[in-house]
């Protein structure tokens, strides 16, 4: 480890989006932006950080899409975190093939291919030095996996959530749909919350502000940025409750 390179936080919660990992498929997972994310996740263990990872399945299967198409949606959610599984075991294969040793958790029950999600366990695996990827978001239908994350990263006592996601952080509009739209560097949760951005829901939004639990959303494609934010280079957006402070 380069002496000069001091992370900033010492345990987090990393948001992986499953649509990023399609990179230019059309659907699923782009094996070489999964190789570049093991690599990547590998530059911060290296620094000694512990990292625990969400990932979601928006590249494999929605709940809300499965429910337009005439779906039950409690059925089609459960597909939903059923495709967070196998994104999970997908991370977890790229993670020990560039040689960290990983643990996955399930917070459905499927004792063959995952161990259950148990909380002191989990933070046990980070202390020992494993990343540790929580698949099955919450285990319940009509919530995401960015909900997921702000719980989980609360529960373990992670100092940020980071969601790194396929755009730079946080815009007034969709910057996929408005390319002139200009990144806000830092926004309070209540801003999110009023404007109703869309970046992550509000479930996960209030939870992370009622646990001031800090949230930094960046850009997952471009090589080397999860090591940068963690360095605490001023990239993407933080989003955070200085409300009353400011
Ligand atoms: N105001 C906004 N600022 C930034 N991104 C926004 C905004 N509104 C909508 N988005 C969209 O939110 C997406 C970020 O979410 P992401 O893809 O990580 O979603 P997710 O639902 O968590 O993904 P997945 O389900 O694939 O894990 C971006 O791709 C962007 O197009
Ligand atoms: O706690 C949860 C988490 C997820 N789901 C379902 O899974 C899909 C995929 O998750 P994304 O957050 O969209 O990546 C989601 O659309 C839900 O259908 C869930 O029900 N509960």
């Amino acid at each position: 480890m380069n002496q000069t390179e001091k992370p900033l936080y010492q345990r987090i919660l990393l948001k992986l989006s499953g649509e990023a990992l399609m990179g230019r498929e059309p659907y699923g997972i782009d094996s070489h932006v999964l190789g570049e994310v093991a690599e990547q996740v590998g530059e911060i263990h290296e620094l000694g950080v512990e990292v625990a990872v969400v990932i979601g399945g928006g590249n494999i299967f929605r709940g809300v899409s499965g429910a337009s198409r005439g779906m039950d949606r409690s059925t089609a959610d459960y597909m939903g975190m059923l495709a967070t599984v196998m994104n999970g075991l997908a991370l977890q294969q790229a993670l020990e093939k560039v040689g960290i040793a990983t643990r996955v958790q399930s917070a459905i029950d499927m004792k063959e291919v995952a161990e259950p999600y148990i909380r002191r366990r989990a933070i046990r695996h980070l202390e020992k030095g494993r990343v540790v990827i929580f698949a099955a978001g919450t285990g319940l239908p009509f919530f995401t996996t960015d909900t997921t994350a702000a719980l989980r990263a609360i529960e373990i006592g992670a100092s940020v959530l980071m969601k790194a996601t396929r755009v730079d952080g946080v815009y007034p509009t969709d910057p996929e749909k408005d390319p002139s739209a200009v990144k806000f560097d830092r926004i309070s949760f209540s801003e999110v919350l009023q404007k109703n951005l869309g970046v992550m829901d509000a479930t996960a939004i209030s939870l992370a502000r009622d646990q001031n639990m800090r949230i930094i959303v960046f850009n997952l494609l471009k090589k080397g940025n999860i090591k940068r934010v963690i360095l605490g280079d001023p990239i993407g957006t933080v989003v955070e409750g200085f409300d009353h402070v400011e």
